[in-house]
């Protein structure tokens, strides 16, 4: 347990996942309002203890989260400092990491995926608009917060998650082990990251997004990896080509080349209304 603002948090279960240099855990906040107690479930975000040197990166991550709110955006309740403990508390969102949940399920409907892809863009465009970087734009780090379900008409509704340390900070080999959704540009010396890297890992996103959270490149070494950028190469194109032609362009080897958030949220647009016409072009009626 530990006090921060009032907020004291209580660690529950076991493990719920991890990130390059944190565990994740569920727990309970409990608040102190006019005598009353509150208690709130939430995640607790644990920076291991041997990166305890990357503490600033990791309050700057969530500084970053807390400073702004966005309906896409995860809601941080802060970041509380317990003895060699650097812990973030996190709202916990009901169905967890996209990756995990696509795998699990592998039946979620295009509509569905389109939805995910468009909240997430959403969630891009407005950091773009205030010019700030992600860094760490992937499947992993986009919570589901609802369920979609074609049958209920209820679409699924994404939360985006804070982008842990600042990939610039990173050694080389965590920042390889990144590819395919570190921008190539991260890998030149020196690294340059900016919005256009974050256009790069969305079109990553997009590819796990439609390969039911495959992971790309997966149990691919470092070397090959390497190689991956050093030769230009593209992820496996889907059959759907409008959207494959989307992921290239926005992992175009040209930061400045890729498409801007706007035309994204225009084209996934497009797709939703043609994937709209496929599903139901058999309740047409006879022309
Ligand atoms: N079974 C189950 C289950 C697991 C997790 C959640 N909820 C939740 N809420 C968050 N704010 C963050 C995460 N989270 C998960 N893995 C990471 C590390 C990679 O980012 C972060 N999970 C809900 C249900």
């Amino acid at each position: 347990a530990n006090i921060h603002q009032g907020m004291l948090c209580v660690f529950q279960d076991e493990c719920l996942g991890q990130g390059s240099f944190t565990r994740v855990f569920k727990g309970t906040k409990v608040d102190i309002r006019e005598g009353e107690e509150h208690r709130t479930q939430v995640l607790l975000k644990v920076l291991d203890a041997n990166h305890k040197d990357y503490w600033e990166a990791f309050f700057e991550a969530s500084s970053m989260m807390s400073q702004i709110s966005h309906k896409h955006l995860l809601l941080v309740y802060g970041v509380s400092v317990h003895g060699a403990k650097n812990i973030m508390v996190q709202e916990l969102v009901k169905y967890g990491a996209l990756d995990l949940y696509l795998k699990r399920k592998g039946s979620v409907s295009v509509s569905c995926k389109l939805d995910i892809a468009k909240q997430l863009a959403l969630a891009l465009n407005f950091l773009d608009e205030k010019n700030i970087v992600h860094g760490n734009i992937c499947a992993k780090n986009v919570l589901l917060a609802r369920e979609g379900d074609p049958s209920q008409e209820t679409s699924p509704f994404i939360k985006l998650s804070d982008p842990g340390i600042k990939v610039s900070l990173l050694d080389r080999n965590v920042i390889l082990d990144r590819i395919p959704w570190v921008g190539p540009e991260l890998l030149q010396d020196p690294p340059i990251l900016s919005l256009d890297s974050d256009k790069w890992s969305f079109g990553a996103t997009l590819w796990e997004i439609f390969n039911n959270g495959e992971t790309p490149l997966k149990d691919w070494d470092l070397e090959m990896k390497r190689r991956f950028y050093g030769t230009y190469q593209q992820l496996e194109p889907s059959q759907w080509t409008e959207l494959a032609d989307m992921i290239t362009q926005c992992m175009d080897y040209q930061p400045a080349s890729r498409p801007s958030c706007r035309v994204v949220i225009r084209q996934l647009n497009n797709l939703i209304t043609s994937d709209y016409e496929v599903l139901h072009a058999s309740e047409a009626p006879e022309r």
